[in-house]
């Protein structure tokens, strides 16, 4: 399956911007990992964008109103996603104002990484921690303890 991250928001924080290229640099080894910034706006300007952006791929909406999973059980919903021929998954950071409820209904996974709010580019780092976690269970790696 191939991944595609797009986030509301032109990168603006030193840590994060180190954080995520590293876990980038480090999930090109395990597959298709692509990074979008899109232009901030609107709650509704950002969602319709978010929701142009992943026609036509599995929606995971990034949201702290969301499910709440641990890796385990995240790694097993991709495990099964893939075994039923997913190709494409969009996972969708929205912008200060969060997402808009359609996009939320038009989401296959509202995942809360956390019930804290998070900033959003943080967000963003702690999604590709999990992206880089999980593969490496997929992997059978031992990063994951
Ligand atoms: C600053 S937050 C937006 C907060 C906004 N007040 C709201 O009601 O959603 C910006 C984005 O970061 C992501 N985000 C922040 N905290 C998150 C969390 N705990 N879990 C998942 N995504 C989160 C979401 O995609 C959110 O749209």
């Amino acid at each position: 399956m191939k991944h595609q991250i797009i986030v509301a928001g032109k990168p603006a924080l030193a840590y994060a911007k180190t954080g995520t290229a590293e876990y980038l640099k480090r999930l090109k080894r395990y597959g298709s990992y692509d990074l979008k910034h899109i232009k901030d706006g609107s709650s509704e300007d950002v969602s319709q964008r978010l929701l142009e952006g992943s026609e036509g791929t599995l929606r995971i909406v990034m949201d702290e109103r969301g499910e709440s999973l641990n890796t385990a059980q995240l790694t097993k919903k991709i495990n099964a996603w893939e075994m039923r021929g997913v190709k494409r998954a969009s996972y969708l950071i929205g912008a200060s104002d969060g997402h808009t409820e359609e996009l939320r209904q038009q989401a296959d996974l509202v995942w809360a990484l956390s019930p804290l709010t998070l900033q959003h580019e943080l967000a963003l780092v702690v999604l590709l921690e999990q992206l880089y976690r999980i593969a490496t269970i997929q992997r059978g790696e031992p990063y994951h303890r």
